[in-house]
C-alpha cells in the first residue's frame, strides 16, 4: 500500500472513504468508530481522534523488568504485530508469554509478557497494551523504536497517560494529584497521604460539598422563579441559610489544618541556627550521616545555606544549616546572616544550637544566658511565649562531652524546671551522646507538624486547593450578604462557590491548570 489512506471503522465493518479504496483489510474493533490511516503487517491501524501513545512506564536505568505501555486505538494492532498474534487478541488483563518482534524487520527483540486492556477497562479508558520486557537499555530502546514504527503511534508526552485517564473521567484532579504525589513520595507518611488522596477521599469530600451546594442553588432559584406564584413552601430560604452555614463550618474546619497536609507533601522545613562555632554544621552532618557541610574550628565557616533531605521516622524533613549569627563587617558573612534569619522566619521548626561550654556554671545564670540567646535568634516580630508554646523551636545544648558529668546532669535537671523555654536536649556531635533522645523529640515535633495522614478527615495537600476553597468560602459569604437585599446576587454567590469547588476536582474550567499539573508527571505516567 502506497502511503496512508483514510477510512473509518464501525465495529467490525469498514466504511471506505473514496480515496481509501485500496485498503484490503477488513477488521477493526473500537467504539466509537475510529479512523485509520494505514496497515501494519497486513492489519488495520486505527487512528481515532486521539493518537496512540507509547512510553516506558517503569523507571529508567538497568533493571530486571521494564514496562512499556501504549494507549489508544492502534494499541491492539501494535500488540498483534509485535507479539505475533495475527488476528486474535489475548484475553483481557491476562499475562501471555510471547516473543516480541519488530513488525518491519521481523527480528525478535526480546521475550516477555504482554497484556491487553480493552477500553473502557484500562487506566486511560482507551484500548491499552503493556509489554513487560527485560529492563536492559538496548531492549527498551529496540521495543520503543519498534512501537514508533507502527503507523499511528507516537511517543507519549509527560503525564499524557494520566491526562487521558482524567479526560475519560477515570480520575478527578485531586486523584490525579494524589497519583503524582504517590509517584514522588519519598517517605512512609507521604505515601500514606498520597494513597489516601489517590483513592478519592478528598475528591469525595469536595463532591459531597458540591452536591450540597447544588441543592442550595436549586432551592434559591426555585424560590426566585416560583415564590410569587406561591408554589414554593415557606421556609425554603431558611433551610438554605442553614445548609450554607453548615457548609461554611465544615469548610472552616477543613481549612484550619495549620497546613499539615501541605507540609507533609512538601517536607517540614527544619532550620539549624545559632551562634558561630556552636556545632550547627556538625549537627547537620551527624543527622544526614555524611560530610554535607564544612566543619572547622574557625568561627564563621558556614556562609550560605546548606540543605539536605531527611526521613525522620517516615516524615520528610528539609534540614538547612545556616551561617552563625553574629555581627560582621564582612559583606559575604553579613549576607549569610541575613539569609539565616530569613530561613528562621520561614521555618516550621528551628533547632537553636548552643555551645554548652560557653554556659555559666550557675543554673540561674545559664537560664538567663539561654533566654537572651534564644531572643537573638527569634524573628523580630515574634514573641517568645507564642513561638515556644507553638513548638516551633528546640534548644540543643551541644558539646556536652566538654562538660564534667556532674555539671551536665545539673544543667539538664535545672533547665527542665525553667518555664517559658522550648524543649531542651543535651547532645554531643562528637560522642553522639543524647542524640537518640533528641531524635525522639524531633520525630514527635515533626509528627505534630504533619499530623497523621490516615486519621480524621482527609486533609488539604496543595496550596491550589486552599486558594479555591477560600474563594468558595468567600462566595458563600456573598450569599449571606445579599440574601435579604438581592436574591439574584445571593444566588450568584452560591454559583461562584460551586465553580470554585469544581476547579479543585477539575470539573470546571480545568484547562488552564491541567498543563501545570500534568507537567509534573514523568513520561510514561
Ligand atoms: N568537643 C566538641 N566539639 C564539637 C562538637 N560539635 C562540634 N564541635 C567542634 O566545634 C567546631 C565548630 O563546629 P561547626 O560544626 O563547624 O560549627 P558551626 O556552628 O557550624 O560554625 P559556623 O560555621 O561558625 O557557624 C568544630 O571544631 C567542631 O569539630 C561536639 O559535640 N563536641
Amino acid at each position: 500500500m502506497d502511503g496512508p489512506v483514510a477510512g473509518s471503522v464501525t465495529g467490525t465493518e469498514l466504511h471506505f472513504d473514496s480515496d481509501a479504496s485500496k485498503v484490503e483489510v477488513g477488521y477493526c474493533r473500537g467504539t466509537p468508530p475510529c479512523r485509520f490511516l494505514s496497515t501494519c503487517d497486513g492489519l488495520p491501524v486505527g487512528l481515532a481522534d486521539a493518537e496512540t501513545i507509547f512510553a516506558l512506564s517503569s523507571g529508567h536505568g538497568r533493571c530486571g523488568v521494564a514496562v512499556v505501555r501504549a494507549s489508544g486505538p492502534a494499541s491492539a494492532t501494535a500488540l498483534r504485530c509485535m507479539a505475533g498474534l495475527s488476528r486474535s487478541l489475548p484475553p483481557p488483563r491476562t499475562a501471555l508469554l510471547r516473543s516480541i518482534t519488530d513488525s518491519q524487520s521481523k527480528e525478535v527483540l526480546d521475550r516477555g509478557l504482554v497484556f491487553w486492556f480493552p477500553a473502557p477497562h484500562s487506566f486511560t479508558g482507551e484500548d491499552s497494551v503493556e509489554f513487560h520486557i527485560h529492563g536492559g537499555p538496548a531492549v527498551i530502546t529496540a521495543v520503543l523504536q519498534a512501537l514508533g514504527s507502527v503507523p499511528g503511534m507516537r511517543p507519549a508526552e509527560a503525564g499524557e497517560f494520566t491526562r487521558r485517564a482524567f479526560q475519560a473521567g477515570k480520575l478527578d484532579l485531586t486523584e490525579v494529584e494524589g497519583l503524582g504525589d504517590l509517584i514522588h513520595a519519598e517517605t512512609e507518611a507521604q505515601r500514606r497521604q498520597a494513597l489516601r488522596q489517590m483513592s478519592g477521599e478528598l475528591g469525595h469530600l469536595y463532591q459531597d460539598w458540591t452536591h450540597k451546594l447544588k441543592r442550595c442553588l436549586a432551592h434559591v432559584e426555585a424560590f426566585i422563579d416560583f415564590s410569587e406564584d406561591e408554589l414554593i413552601e415557606d421556609g425554603v430560604l431558611n433551610q438554605v441559610d442553614r445548609w450554607v452555614c453548615d457548609l461554611q463550618a465544615e469548610m472552616e474546619q477543613h481549612l484550619k489544618d495549620e497546613r499539615r497536609g501541605e507540609r507533609l507533601r512538601s517536607g517540614v522545613q527544619v532550620v539549624i541556627a545559632g551562634a558561630t562555632n556552636a556545632g550547627k554544621s556538625s549537627l547537620l552532618n551527624t543527622l544526614c550521616q555524611r560530610p554535607a557541610a564544612i566543619v572547622s574550628p574557625i568561627a564563621g565557616t558556614t556562609r550560605d545555606i546548606v540543605e539536605t533531605a531527611l526521613d525522620i521516622g517516615g516524615f520528610p524533613v528539609l534540614l538547612s544549616d545556616t551561617a552563625g549569627l553574629r555581627e560582621s563587617q564582612d559583606l559575604v558573612e553579613r549576607e549569610g546572616v541575613r539569609r539565616a534569619r530569613e530561613r528562621v522566619e520561614q521555618a516550621d521548626l528551628t533547632l537553636v544550637v548552643v555551645d554548652c561550654a560557653h554556659l555559666p556554671s550557675d543554673a540561674q545564670q545559664a537560664a538567663a544566658f539561654l533566654q537572651e540567646h534564644l531572643r537573638s535568634v527569634l524573628p523580630t516580630q515574634e514573641q517568645p511565649e507564642t513561638v515556644f508554646a507553638a513548638d516551633r523551636f528546640l534548644l540543643l545544648l551541644n558539646k556536652t562531652d566538654l562538660l564534667p558529668e556532674e555539671q551536665r546532669q545539673k544543667l539538664d535537671r535545672e533547665l527542665r524546671r525553667v518555664s517559658g523555654f522550648p524543649p531542651v536536649c543535651l547532645i554531643s556531635c562528637h560522642t553522639n551522646e543524647g542524640l537518640q533522645d533528641f531524635l525522639t523529640v524531633l520525630h514527635s515535633s515533626v509528627k505534630t507538624l504533619c499530623g497523621d495522614p490516615l486519621s480524621g478527615a482527609p486533609t488539604l495537600t496543595q496550596a491550589r486547593h486552599r486558594a479555591h476553597l477560600q474563594q468558595c468560602f468567600a462566595a458563600l459569604a456573598q450569599y449571606q450578604r445579599y440574601r435579604d437585599i438581592d436574591l439574584a446576587l445571593a444566588a450568584e454567590g452560591v454559583r461562584l462557590a460551586l465553580t470554585s469547588l469544581g476547579r479543585i476536582t477539575g470539573r470546571v474550567g480545568a484547562e488552564e491548570i491541567l498543563d501545570i499539573i500534568f507537567k509534573d508527571f514523568c513520561i510514561g505516567k
